[in-house]
């Protein structure tokens, strides 16, 4: 069964026309949803959807006569001032008011006057984490990762015995995820310094970025029912970028035996827009294992997600230091990298989460895990990339980092792009070290 329909067609075009330039993250192809509301505003946040420059109020777009009558509740439950409702609709809901915004902003279509009234300039807003996330779990996807952070960690045992039979995660705090523009004091709590047999206290001197996806559930499963690995996509509404900020002091002294505490839970930061899996479904690719690893346990295994488990999107990380805002030079790049590496899939991830009877609930979210490629410049995180801070890496303003810094911004990017498909993008995900509080 093909995964693509008519709004996929890469001639498409927007009468929009920043939709049509090469380049942008959002060409009609895409339209990804977020949360959004004219920028220092006391206007209520409500659910839009990108194209171009521009959002597409969905709250205004329900009322305006552009779309189709049955389609005007969905845009209605997708202009809340959360997706929770919309995403718990499910796929054919999703699908369907999907089709309907393909169709009102191609170029010629008929109501397109009264959906020029429902636009905001990009430029214009500011955005909300897009759902009510009741629940947080980061998984460990990357098995370049879990090699290089555990031969740090654990050198004797790099690769837990576990890692190709379970997608290994930890439940996460889901009260400290904000979106892309978040900045957060560095944290404070113990650590053990190097030969120390006690710990002190103090503020976080390893602090970390960890590039992830999130992934947000959109139709949930009662407890008690788990989701089969192929029906499991149509509980995923769709994708965004995650930065799972992590202490690594703090996280080397703590983990044991229960895993990441206090050094995942202060601050996590997603990108604003979702892009739904009916937007990716041309970069689907067959899911490979190694020669040689372990075929999964069958409830983790289907033809499909062989035939298009994983999803080629490519990922970077940039880092711009206070004296490179300053001089208004942009970001640097400090790895690229491609989900299509991932050891696990989105499908096997929500199969595994759900095979015990654990529920999911609309908004719920998944990190897939920090995404590290196979090779050392495709590393996901600094400890990787800087071999546990001894191998600093150079900035272009003079400076370098073994770990992050005080007025430090770590800015993730994600698109897709290949010939004869329209560039899928997610937009940037933002966030900034702010010091520690004062002892
Ligand atoms: O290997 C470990 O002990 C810990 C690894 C992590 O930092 C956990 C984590 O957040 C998982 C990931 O992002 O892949
Ligand atoms: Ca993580
Ligand atoms: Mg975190």
């Amino acid at each position: 069964m093909s995964l693509l329909n008519e709004t996929h067609a890469p001639e498409l075009t927007s009468w929009i026309d920043s939709a049509n330039l090469p380049g942008t993250d959002f060409p009609i192809q895409n339209l990804p949803f977020a949360v959004f509301r004219r920028a220092g505003s006391d206007e209520a946040y409500r659910g839009g959807v990108a194209i171009g420059d521009q959002i597409v109020d969905l709250s205004l777009a329900a009322q305006c006569g552009a779309l189709a009558p049955e389609c005007r509740p969905l845009a209605a439950a997708a202009g809340e001032s959360s997706l929770n409702r919309f995403m718990a609709m499910g796929q054919g809901a999703w699908s369907s008011l999907r089709l309907a915004l393909s169709r009102a902003l191609r170029g010629g279509a008929a109501d397109a006057d009264r959906l020029a009234g429902c636009l905001v300039a990009q430029a214009d807003a500011e955005y909300a984490v897009p759902a009510r996330i009741g629940d947080y779990t980061d998984f460990y996807t990357s098995v370049y990762h879990a090699t290089n952070i555990g031969k740090l960690f654990r050198p004797d045992n790099p690769l837990m015995p576990n890692y190709k039979w379970v997608p290994i995660g930890y439940h996460g705090r889901s009260s400290s995820i904000a979106v892309s523009g978040q900045a957060f004091e560095r944290p404070r709590g113990q650590t053990l310094p190097a030969g120390a047999t006690e710990p002190v206290f103090g503020p976080c001197k390893r602090l970390d970025y960890e590039l992830e996806l999130g992934i947000f559930v959109g139709a949930g499963n009662p407890g008690g029912r788990p989701v089969s690995i192929d029906d499991a996509e149509s509980h995923v509404f769709g994708m965004c970028l995650l930065n799972d900020w992590s202490a690594r002091d703090i996280q080397a002294w703590e983990y044991q035996p229960l895993g990441p505490f206090l050094s995942k839970n202060f601050a996590t930061t997603i990108s604003p827009w979702i892009v739904t899996l009916e937007a990716l479904a041309p970069y689907r690719r067959p899911f490979e294992r190694p020669a040689g690893d372990p075929a999964p346990l069958p409830y983790l295994a289907s033809d499909a997600n062989r035939a298009h488990g994983a999803i080629d999107i490519e990922l970077e990380v940039l880092l711009e230091s206070a004296s490179m805002r300053r001089a208004g030079a942009g970001g640097a790049r400090l790895s690229a990298t491609s989900y299509r590496h991932a050891y696990w899939t989105v499908a096997q991830l929500l199969a595994h989460h759900t095979v015990n009877g654990c529920n999911l609930q609309p908004g719920d979210l998944f990190g897939s895990g920090t995404l590290s490629g196979p090779t050392l410049d495709q590393a996901g995180a600094l400890i990787e990339l800087t071999a546990g801070g001894k191998n600093p890496v150079g900035l272009p303003d003079g400076e370098s980092r073994a770990f992050l810094e005080d007025g430090d911004a770590i800015i993730l990017r994600g698109w897709c792009e290949k010939p004869g498909s329209a560039r899928i993008g997610f937009g940037e995900c933002r966030g900034t070290v702010l010091p520690a509080l004062a002892e």
